[in-house]
């Protein structure tokens, strides 16, 4: 239904009155995928929400935690429960982090500042991706006292990364996560059916898109144009005009990125260091004998390789085989309070998320990604008193069981 309005205030308004009655009708992550759906452009919404090939590990990260059953222990008296924890000797109030994510701009233009916000309000870490569309600087600006991680590429111009890292550590970043699952990009299938390129390219199809999705589109054109905040003018562009996505990454990024690079990295970052995309006890094993800090569980959310194990499964047998030597975290397919009781129970050390968090900025704004984090906290907590456990102390392997 079409409205007509008579300024800009007054569209504003409308559309904070409407985001506000929809969010008080979404009760879980799939009612805000939903939401976001029907807000964001048909393009943008298949790049955050689409996964590798057929999707399968896409799939199976979130399904596997449906597998577990809870062991609930009952008559402990719950009355009072304790979420928090630490993550690197940092204080938490859940053990939560939000995962980086790359053009995070496109769902609202606030992008990383309302997410970053959001998860300092929270008490979580929040991470900025070298691919952020806000710099690191104006992120850290705006939640000062927050817990910030930052994630590094590793650019064919390894000048460009000693820089970034160097950037982060000065705006006060407390971890690095080194991703290491993205050699080459993942053929994500959605992105190759929309033609998707960088820039993108303006077509009739886009066009119409944009058009029946106006409060996004206003959104869009009101605010300064997106980039790679971090590397303008640095590889951010190459010159070429419309090309993929895949394409850039094959130009840019360095696949000869090995475990040597871990001291390389040591030498001009002394602080915690997770490998992001972590799929083996082996590679888990091989990390902890570098002396790595954290071990990042993750298929990055499915969008690299298909058919690659889901992080749930590995948890278990990756705690065995490292103990206490790192911080393990499960980076995939957490959609509920519970899931983080179970990645918990399992052995994992905290968890993390990217698309709940894309999804709730295009399905809210900031005040979707403050919903998410309360509806996370609250499910942990309702978890918790259900399963008998005041503290994340007390969440152990014998309150789940694989059903299979
Ligand atoms: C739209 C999108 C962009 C992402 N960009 C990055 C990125 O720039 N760097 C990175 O290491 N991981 C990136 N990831 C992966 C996330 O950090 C995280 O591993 C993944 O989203 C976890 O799965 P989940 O979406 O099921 O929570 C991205 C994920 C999505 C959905
Ligand atoms: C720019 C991309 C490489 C960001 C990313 O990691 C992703 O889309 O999954």
């Amino acid at each position: 239904m079409w409205k007509t309005f008579r300024s800009v205030a007054q569209f504003d308004s409308f559309e904070f009155d409407r985001t506000t009655r929809r969010l008080k009708r979404v009760a879980s992550v799939d009612d805000l995928r939903r939401l976001a759906k029907r807000n964001l452009p048909a393009g943008v919404f298949d790049y955050i929400d689409g996964g590798a090939e057929d999707e399968r590990s896409l799939a199976t990260n979130s399904t596997h935690f449906g597998d577990l059953e809870f062991r609930p222990r009952v008559m402990r008296d719950v009355s009072d429960l304790d979420t928090s924890t630490t993550i690197f000797g940092k204080p938490a109030s859940m053990p939560v982090v939000l995962s980086p994510t790359g053009f995070t701009r496109i769902a609202h233009s606030q992008g990383e500042l309302a997410v970053t916000r959001a998860a300092g309000r929270a008490g979580v870490p929040w991470s900025l991706s070298t691919m952020g569309t806000r710099s690191i600087e104006e992120c850290a600006a705006a939640n000062p006292d927050g817990e910030k991680w930052f994630q590094i590429y590793t650019w064919k111009d390894r000048k460009l990364v000693e820089d970034l890292v160097g950037r982060a550590k000065e705006a006060g970043y407390g971890a690095v996560w080194l991703t290491v699952d993205t050699a080459v990009l993942g053929r994500r299938e959605r992105d190759v059916r929309r033609g998707m390129t960088l820039p993108p390219k303006l077509g009739p199809k886009t066009l119409i898109d944009g058009a029946i999705h106006p409060a996004w589109t206003w959104d869009f054109l009101r605010a300064e144009p997106i980039t790679f905040a971090n590397i303008v003018g640095q590889h951010a562009e190459d010159g070429s005009t419309a090309i993929t996505l895949a394409d850039h990454v094959a130009r840019q990024f360095d696949q000869a990125l090995s475990w040597d690079d871990i001291e390389w990295l040591r030498s001009f970052w002394d602080g915690p260091i997770v490998l992001k995309g972590i799929q083996t006890v082996a590679d888990a094993e091989q990390a902890v004998a570098m002396g790595v800090e954290g071990i990042g569980l993750s298929n990055h959310g499915g969008r690299q390789l298909d058919d690659a194990p889901s992080p749930v499964s590995l948890i278990e047998p990756v705690k065995q085989a490292v103990g206490d030597q790192a911080t393990v975290i499960c980076d995939g397919g957490i959609r509920r309070g519970s899931d983080i009781v179970k990645a918990l129970a399992l052995g994992a050390d905290a968890v993390s998320l990217g698309r709940p968090y894309f999804l709730a900025l295009g399905a809210g704004g900031e005040a979707g990604v403050d919903w998410l984090l309360d509806f996370l906290r609250t499910g942990l907590e309702r978890t918790m008193a259900l399963t008998g456990c005041r503290s994340l102390a007390e969440i152990d392997r014998s309150l789940v069981d694989w059903k299979r």
